[in-house]
């Protein structure tokens, strides 16, 4: 994975940064160590019970029958405590886990959510999916696995070394020396592991992308007969991809016995050293067996500390990119102090000298200066790239002009809070954005305050109800996939019926460009009326016939005003406006 350094601070920052998240669960997590702790008291103590009955009971000097069943019974006891706390551990950790990623996918998501446009501009879609969704579990790994692991394993060898100590110090002393070679030839193996897996990865991943590429473009390897020398490419890939697999696999088999081995050979050099030990009489044989299992307990946690290290170093990555997004603080950001629009308010518009880039470099709107008097219907053309969409976004307070004003009714937008706003100035694009839920959600956006009458009255004044009637559900019938089973103008209809619900004062509208049927069109075009009527409309207009009886025509041109006035004074003049319309025709397209 790219810039993956464990040891470099910014990755501990980051996972640090995440703590906060995990603050409210850490009763959980205390609850998790103290059962870690019986847990691992439970596996210590088996072969501790074991040596006492051996030394004790089963001593030829004084046998002790009743002596053994009450060990057997202890022994019983200690394996299920042992069991019900690891059930109850897993439980509660993977609770708390769970629920640290769900609060940081939350905490994640509405800060994704309070960003401005311009977070958006610059990033992939894609990638942001991947930071909430796959960045997120991989974090968890560290909350659940990493963090048991070092807890578990790091008490179980402490356990299991004091627990030796306390038998015998020179054996203790013994597997001492063991725990840095077991760590050494364990950590060296996973880093060779890790390696060669990652490797096995990235060349599966270019055979399924090769493949990908190659059945899509089938027809052109068939027209141009690159088939034999696709197939060799192929061919050449999976190679690889067998050889890599086979390295990773030998390297595991290798891994484990070695492992096994050196378990074996610890067990070999116990039984010789302890051995000539209970010979000598200076330890009971009891606690030589007590050794042994100790010896084969070790290698289990040492060997599972190691593989967290792949956890960790992931965890970082993941934790750092999540950290980059945390950090960023939207452009745009709602007043301390916000003042209210008036009850009355009409819906004024008034852009004032404002000059806008999105890099500040290369402004594409220059001094722009309108106004739009409550209930107007504005048109705004130009060519394409003129800035027309630009404008209203400036208007939506998407983003901040760099220079000039955006008033409504006398209120610079900035001093709005954002919900007031968008409230007040609604918008329909081109591209209709349905979510999942029935027509009814899609119409109300959600919004409990709006009622089914309400919704049904909407539809109604701009005509979405003839569409509506047509599904199989009414109001109810589901939408799929952003409205897949809608054509783009019924999508537009209820578009216009969700503007009517919401009841903005003053409405953006960006005309669809998409060629309608007749039809269609023609509902569509009475929608629009419908929706416009009785609020401030500023329509991005690309047919003639939408702002024909417009009270003010802006024409944009490279970010500027060039004309404005209604349709007849633009004809008159004989600009820009006059001589696009006199190409168009009356009823084609505009300009783009
Ligand atoms: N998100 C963005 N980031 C950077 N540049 C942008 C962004 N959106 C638009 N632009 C640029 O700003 C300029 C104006 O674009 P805008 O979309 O406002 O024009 P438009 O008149 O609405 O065009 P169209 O009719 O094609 O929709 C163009 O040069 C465009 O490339």
């Amino acid at each position: 994975m790219k810039g993956e350094r464990p040891s470099s601070s910014p990755g501990v920052k980051s996972l640090a940064r995440l703590l906060p998240f995990a603050r409210p669960y850490a009763w959980q997590f205390v609850g998790v160590i103290a059962l870690v702790i019986v847990f691992n008291a439970s596996s210590v103590m088996q072969p501790y019970l074991v040596k006492i009955a051996i030394d004790q009971d089963i001593s030829s000097h004084h046998p002790n029958p009743r002596g053994l069943l009450d060990i057997a019974a202890l022994y019983i006891g200690v394996v299920v405590a042992g069991v019900a706390a690891n059930y109850l551990q897993i439980t509660l950790l993977q609770r708390a886990g769970q629920s640290v990623i769900r609060s940081i996918r939350v905490g994640l998501f509405q800060h994704i959510e309070r960003q401005s446009m311009r977070f958006f501009d610059r990033r992939a879609v894609g990638a942001l999916v991947a930071n909430v969704s796959n960045d997120t579990e991989t974090v968890n790994q560290f909350f659940t696995n990493f963090f048991l692991s070092m807890i578990r394993d790091g008490l179980s060898i402490i356990m299991i070394l004091i627990a030796m100590f306390r038998l015998d110090v020179r054996m203790g002393l013994f597997s001492l020396v063991l725990v840095p070679i077991i760590f050494a030839v364990a950590a060296g193996f996973r880093g060779a592991l890790r390696r060669r897996y990652q490797r096995t990865r990235t060349l599966l991943a270019s055979m399924v992308a090769f493949l990908a590429e190659n059945l899509a473009g089938m027809r052109i390897t068939q027209l141009f007969r690159q088939e034999a020398r696709q197939a060799q490419k192929f061919r050449d890939l999976a190679g690889q991809h067998r050889d890599a697999n086979i390295r990773e696999y030998f390297t595991s088999v290798w891994f484990n016995r070695t492992f096994e081995m050196l378990g074996n050979l610890s067990v070999a050099a116990v039984v010789y050293i302890g051995g000539a030990a209970v010979l000598g009489g200076s330890i009971p044989f009891g606690t030589l067996y007590a050794f042994i299992r100790y010896i084969q307990q070790f290698f289990q946690p040492i060997n599972a500390m190691t593989q967290q290290w792949n956890t960790l170093q992931s965890a970082m990555v993941a934790a750092e990119r999540i950290g980059q997004i945390l950090e960023i603080e939207p452009d745009v950001v709602n007043p301390e102090r916000p003042i209210s629009l008036p009850a009355d308010a009409r819906g004024r518009v008034e852009f004032r000298h404002v000059t806008f880039g999105y890099d500040p470099r290369h402004p594409v709107l220059r001094d722009i200066s309108f106004v739009a008097e409550p209930g107007w219907f504005v048109g705004i053309v130009g060519p394409t790239g003129a800035g027309k969409s630009s404008l209203m976004s400036l208007l939506l307070r998407f983003y901040d002009p760099s220079e000039g004003d955006v008033l409504v009714d006398g209120v610079p937008i900035p001093s709005l809070a954002q919900d007031a706003l968008h409230r007040f100035v609604g918008i329909v694009q081109q591209e209709v954005h349905l979510f999942t839920g029935t027509i009814r959600d899609n119409i109300r956006m959600f919004r409990s305050d709006i009622s089914d009458a309400r919704v049904e009255e909407a539809a109604l004044a701009v005509g979405a109800d003839r569409v509506i009637a047509k599904l199989p559900d009414g109001y109810d019938t589901f939408i799929y996939g952003r409205g897949a089973n809608l054509s783009m103008g019924e999508r537009q209809l209820i578009a216009f019926a969700r503007i009517v619900a919401l009841d903005p004062r003053v409405l953006i509208l960006d005309e669809a460009t998409a060629n309608l049927d007749s039809q269609t069109e023609q509902w569509v075009q009475q929608g629009l009326r419908a929706a416009s009527q009785g609020r401030t409309t500023l329509v991005i207009a690309h047919r003639l016939a939408t702002i024909r009886h417009a009270d003010q025509i802006l024409v944009l041109d490279h970010g500027r005003i060039v004309e404005r006035g209604r349709h007849d004074e633009l004809v008159r003049l004989g600009g820009l406006y006059a001589r696009l319309h006199a190409e168009s025709g009356v009823e084609s397209r505009l300009f783009s």
